[in-house]
């Protein structure tokens, strides 16, 4: 057994009358309870990708593993209740309540009224959306942060074990783009499903992803890594090139300062600034940047010192 929710194995899509396949042969685990980002150019082969998966679009060849099932075959309605499914364009439908918009699957799947109302509030809740405000209005009379909530409320309306979601946050202000980004981190904290991940935005791959699985033309996967190795390791120029010149410094925001070799505390160290063991290494820089020091004391969470942070230190550790 394996413990992929997801798998691709050796999935082609060729479009008719095309000359190149838009999917070229890609095999891809997704781990059960991880956030994997497809991150690529456009028109690389990342929507066709994530809607191969719930057979939106069928594959010319290949095979497609639901945990562990060969899913290839089977029948999409029903595959589609098992993998939820979240869009730019968020997709309510106008004419329908909030809350009939989120009961959409439960009432296909037949479930009593009682038991489709208590689940589309305890959903409301869970995105934040208050249920006594919101499920009685129109999608017109939300936000599009609070529509793309509620859009994910619907997606995880039957509970589904997998969850695709195609720039999510692509149509949305860059400031409510980045609450929505911490609230989905929270969530996913709370409720561990497997998440594939569509974006063109590095940073919000870097944010979101547990891996980043980066696509070249054709979803040929040129690298498949944690965001640090993507940063630290790229695995050719086209990697390179793609995560650019901050690639060190905002490898900095995803390295705890207590992971690499501290130095002993040693004899005074009165007027050193502070850091937390689990804060990242962009944040002791900053701290340390601030204190106009060239060295700070690490401290566990219960505040006891665990060594000394230099400046060298960071850099001796930075790949060059
Ligand atoms: N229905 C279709 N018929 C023919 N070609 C298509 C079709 N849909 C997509 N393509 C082509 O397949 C390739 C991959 O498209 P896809 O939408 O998967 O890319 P993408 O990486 O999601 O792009 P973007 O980031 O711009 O949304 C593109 O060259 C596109 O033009």
């Amino acid at each position: 057994m394996t413990d992929e929710m997801i798998r691709l194995d050796g999935v082609t899509k060729r479009y008719p009358g095309t000359d190149a396949p838009a999917v070229g042969g890609l095999t891809l685990g997704v781990r059960a309870g991880e956030t994997a980002v497809l991150l690529g150019p456009s028109g690389c082969g990342k929507t066709t990708t994530l809607r191969l998966i719930n057979r939106l679009i069928e594959p010319t060849s290949g095979r497609i593993f639901l945990d562990g099932e060969d899913v290839t075959r089977a029948d999409p309605d029903r595959l589609r209740r098992r993998i939820g499914y979240v869009i730019q364009q968020v997709g309510l439908f106008p004419h329908m309540t909030i809350a009939d918009n989120i009961g959409l699957i439960p009432r296909t799947l037949g479930w009593d009224k009682k038991k489709i109302r208590a689940r589309v509030d305890e959903l409301l809740d869970l995105v934040g959306l208050d249920p006594g405000t919101y499920r009685r209005r129109y999608p017109k009379e939300l936000s599009g942060g609070q529509q793309q909530r509620v859009g994910v409320a619907r997606a995880l309306a039957a509970d589904p074990p997998a969850l695709l979601m195609d720039e999510p946050f692509g149509a949305i202000d860059p400031i409510t783009r980045e609450r929505l980004q911490d609230a989905f981190l929270e969530l996913q904290a709370r409720i561990g499903k497997t998440i594939v991940l569509v974006t063109h935005d590095l940073t919000e791959a870097l944010k979101l992803g547990d891996r980043i699985a980066i696509l070249g033309q054709g979803a040929r996967l040129v690298q498949y890594d944690t965001p640090a190795a993507i940063l630290g390791e790229p695995a050719d120029d086209f990697v390179a090139e793609f995560v650019g010149a901050g690639a060190a410094m905002r490898r900095l925001r995803l390295v705890a300062a207590g992971s690499i070799e501290l130095e002993p505390l040693g004899g005074d160290h009165a007027g050193w600034p502070e850091v937390q063991a689990e804060q990242s290494l962009y944040e002791a820089l900053d701290t340390m940047l601030r204190s106009g020091r060239e060295r700070a004391l690490v401290a566990d969470g219960d505040g006891r010192p665990l060594g000394s942070l230099s400046w060298a230190a960071i850099v001796r550790e930075t790949p060059a």
